[in-house]
């Protein structure tokens, strides 16, 4: 019997128990024996790799997190610590690897079948929807939600007190949380990395829309933008004349019952992970496009920038 192992690493995202799950199914289905790595590169490196059976997959379906942990791992950047995780996987007799994370996780996992021919099949796990390739990352429509969650019930505070709300969303360098949060929440104003703003130009509309009624207004911002949060929240104080507060959503974006939409793709992209690597595909990251699912290089995945989509980008109010 053929040994094969999964690991999540980077950011946690709700999506990723469905895929566990999934991936013991779907590998004992196929006569591979499964293995859980805990803790990420760190698990591999310190040898944390255990058989998962269906009773360690039990129950886990409607929990966010990953019930095998996950790592940032500075060792795993080091050459002496990939040999030692090596070693461990032979020691067991595993030469095929899942691994759930972003692109940092997919260049590690490179390296390693670069220096030791261990096969990989990445899997985009992240809320912050950046990884180049791929039209959605695991994780990203639970987080959406839990965003959209958030923003309905600070509108109604901000409607009753007559202020202005700075929502600020997670996604490192990437817009793209903020952006399909504020085109689905009704925001007034939504500033994303990707596209450079000058708040003078909102002043006269944003004041003219006060002389007209508007009592309120929902800024959601990402985080990477040029300026601190409570800096725009000064900007609607001292410019716009409102009261104005700070919420900045935090790890609560990577918490939660994963969607529906989550669950599903997590058994889809499980899947074609375990049959591309059982077909001969040595080294790649299973994609979700337009033209359905597709291995792509982790060239393609890691090397190039995630560009946002220019149809959402349209919908974005102007000043
Ligand atoms: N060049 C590299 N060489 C070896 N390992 C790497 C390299 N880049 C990243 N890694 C490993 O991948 C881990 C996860 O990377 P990173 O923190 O960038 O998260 P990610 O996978 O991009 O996910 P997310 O951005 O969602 O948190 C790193 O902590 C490190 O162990
Ligand atoms: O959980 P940590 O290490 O604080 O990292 C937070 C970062 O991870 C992410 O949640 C996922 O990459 C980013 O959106 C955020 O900037
Ligand atoms: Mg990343």
């Amino acid at each position: 019997m053929k040994n094969i192992a999964i690991l999540c690493s980077g950011g946690d995202v709700s999506g990723m128990n469905p895929a566990l799950k999934q991936f013991v199914e779907y590998s004992l289905q196929n006569g591979l024996t499964p293995y859980f790595v805990y803790d990420g590169f760190e698990g591999l490196i310190d040898n944390k790799i255990e058989i998962a059976t269906h009773k360690d997959a039990a129950g886990i379906i409607n929990r966010g997190g990953t019930i095998i942990g996950s790592a940032r791992s500075k060792r795993f950047m080091q050459k002496e610590f990939r040999e030692v995780a090596k070693k461990n996987l032979d020691a067991l007799s595993i030469d095929m690897l899942l691994v759930l994370g972003g692109d940092g996780s997919f260049r590690g996992m490179d390296i390693f079948y670069k220096e030791h021919g261990i096969k990989f099949c990445g899997i985009p796990s992240t809320i912050d929807n950046d990884i180049n390739g791929t039209e959605y990352c695991l994780g990203v429509d639970t987080a959406l939600n839990v965003i959209k969650d958030s923003i309905d019930n600070i509108r109604d505070t901000a409607a009753s007190f007559s202020r202005a709300f700075v929502i600020e969303t997670m996604g490192r360098n990437c817009g793209y949380l903020a952006l399909v949060s504020a085109l689905c929440s009704g925001a007034e104003l939504c500033l994303i990395p990707e596209i450079e703003y000058d708040l003078k130009e909102y002043e006269k509309s944003f004041k003219e829309q006060i002389k007209s009624g508007r009592k309120y207004f929902i800024a959601v911002v990402s985080e990477g933008i040029k300026e601190e949060s409570s800096e725009i929240a000064e900007w609607f104080e001292e410019k716009i004349g409102l009261e104005s507060r700070v919420t900045i959503l935090g790890h609560t974006q990577r918490g939660g019952n994963p969607t529906i939409y989550d669950r599903l793709m997590a058994y889809k992209f499980v899947n074609h992970a375990i049959d591309g690597l059982l077909g001969g595909r040595d080294e790649s990251v299973i994609c979700y496009t337009k033209k359905g699912f597709e291995y792509k290089s982790i060239d393609e995945i890691a090397n190039k920038k995630y560009e946002l989509d220019s149809e959402l980008l349209g919908y974005l109010k102007k000043f």
